[in-house]
């Protein structure tokens, strides 16, 4: 199966995560989920490099501190294996403007179960609400 291996950002603002909502994708289980903002590593990149990269790619955002590797979840889709390592990130703004996601929210960690996460996010969801 095809193999794909990215980077994602759990951006803080004081005690609020920025969420970002994926536009419509002919992949279902992808189409306008929740996720967090990142991407694609590249080739000769290293993960914090492809992170800063994404972020700016995505949002134009610059983080003032990222912190060391968060979780690493393996998650195998219908079409690709999902290799996603997820990195706590700060912000020192709530005003982050979207260039590729069609809607964001900045919520607490309680909240972050009210939204239609991509699946490959749960557990990352969930071990924030356990460390809560
Ligand atoms: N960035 C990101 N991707 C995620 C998350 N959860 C999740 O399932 N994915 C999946 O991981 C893949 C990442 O692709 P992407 O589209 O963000 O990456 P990219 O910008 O480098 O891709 P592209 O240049 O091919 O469009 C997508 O299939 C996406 O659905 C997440 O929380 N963040």
């Amino acid at each position: 199966m095809k193999k794909v291996e990215v980077v994602a950002a759990i951006i803080y603002y004081k005690n609020e995560i920025f969420c970002v909502q994926r536009p419509k994708n002919k992949l279902s289980y992808i189409s306008e989920k929740f996720e967090f903002p990142g991407g694609k590593i590249e080739k000769g990149e290293s993960k914090e490099e492809a992170l800063r990269r994404e972020l700016i790619e995505e949002l134009n955002f610059y983080p003032i501190k990222i912190d060391n590797l968060f979780e690493t979840v393996i998650h195998e889709y219908p079409d690709f294996e999902l290799t996603m390592h997820s990195f706590k990130c700060y912000s020192e703004t709530k005003n982050i403007r979207l260039n590729e996601h069609i809607s964001s929210e900045w919520l607490t960690v309680k909240n972050l179960e009210k939204l239609d996460w991509a699946e490959a996010d749960i557990p990352i969801v969930n071990r924030l609400i356990e460390n809560e």
